[in-house]
C-alpha cells in the first residue's frame, strides 16, 4: 500500500489540480492569519469550485471560534478540520457533530513523551498529526520547515490514524517514512520556494518520492 499525501497551506487551484493529480489524499488549507499560507474566507469562496474534486480538502485552525471554522467549512466546502491550537480533548467531538466532519489533531513533538499526549485526543478524532514543535521564535505551530527525530515513532504500533509532518522534503521523505513507519504524510515549506510560494516541480517531485517507497 502506498503512502498517503496531504499536500498543505494551499493557496492556488493550480497547486491543488497538480497535487491530486500526482496522487495526493488531502489538500490543506491554511486559516491562521500570522500564516503565509493564509486565506481569508473571500478568498477560500472564491477558490471552491476550481479545485478538485478527487482529493479530500482540510482547514486548518489555531484557536479560531466554531463559528469561524463553520463559516470555513462552507466556503471551501471541507471534508476535514486539522486543529492546531490549545484544544481540549473533547472539543473535537463538539466540532464534529456540530459540522460533520472528520477531525485531525495535531501534536507537537519533541520527546518520545509528547507522542503520549495523542492518547486522550486519539479516541474524539480521526487521525493525529504528529509535527514537530515550533522553533524558538516561531509566531505559528506548524508550517516551519522544521522536523523531529522521526525514529520517535518507530515500532510504536499507535492504534488509531496518523500522519507524520515536520520539515519533509522531496529529498528526505523517504528515509522519513522509512525510519517512522509513517503511512501518510504531510508536507508545506518542502514543497515551496519561500514561504508560502509553493512550487509545482516540488509537489511533484514529492508525490512521486512517497508514492515510491515500499
Ligand atoms: O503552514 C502554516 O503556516 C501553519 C500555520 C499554523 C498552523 C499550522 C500550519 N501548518 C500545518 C501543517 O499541517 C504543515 O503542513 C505542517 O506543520 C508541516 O509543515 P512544514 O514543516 O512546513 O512541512
Amino acid at each position: 500500500m502506498s503512502v498517503s499525501v496531504k499536500i498543505c497551506g494551499i493557496t492556488k487551484p493550480e497547486h491543488a489540480n497538480l497535487a491530486a493529480y500526482y496522487g495526493a489524499r488531502w489538500l490543506g488549507f491554511v486559516f491562521f492569519d500570522k500564516s503565509p499560507r493564509n486565506l481569508t474566507l473571500q478568498d477560500a469562496a472564491a477558490m471552491r469550485r476550481q479545485l478538485p474534486s478527487s482529493t479530500e480538502r482540510v482547514g486548518l485552525f489555531v484557536n479560531a471560534s466554531h463559528d469561524f471554522i463553520e463559516d470555513a467549512c462552507d466556503a471551501l466546502d471541507l471534508d476535514w478540520v486539522q486543529l492546531h491550537g490549545d484544544e481540549y480533548p473533547n472539543e473535537a467531538l463538539i466540532l464534529k457533530n456540530r459540522l460533520g466532519v472528520s477531525i485531525i489533531k495535531a501534536i507537537g513533538v519533541s520527546t518520545a513523551e509528547d507522542i503520549d499526549q495523542a492518547d486522550m485526543f486519539a479516541p474524539h478524532v480521526d487521525a493525529i498529526l504528529f509535527d514537530a514543535k515550533p522553533p524558538k521564535g516561531s509566531d505559528r505551530p506548524g508550517g516551519n520547515a522544521h522536523s523531529f527525530p522521526w525514529n520517535l515513532l518507530s515500532g510504536r504500533d499507535l492504534p488509531y490514524p496518523w500522519l507524520l509532518a515536520g520539515g519533509l522534503t522531496p529529498e528526505n521523505v523517504r528515509q522519513a517514512v522509512q525510519e517512522s513507519g509513517a503511512h501518510a504524510v504531510d508536507v508545506s515549506s518542502g514543497v515551496e520556494d519561500g514561504p508560502g510560494r509553493k512550487s509545482g516541480d516540488k509537489i511533484e517531485a514529492f508525490l512521486r518520492a512517497a508514492k515510491a517507497v515500499r
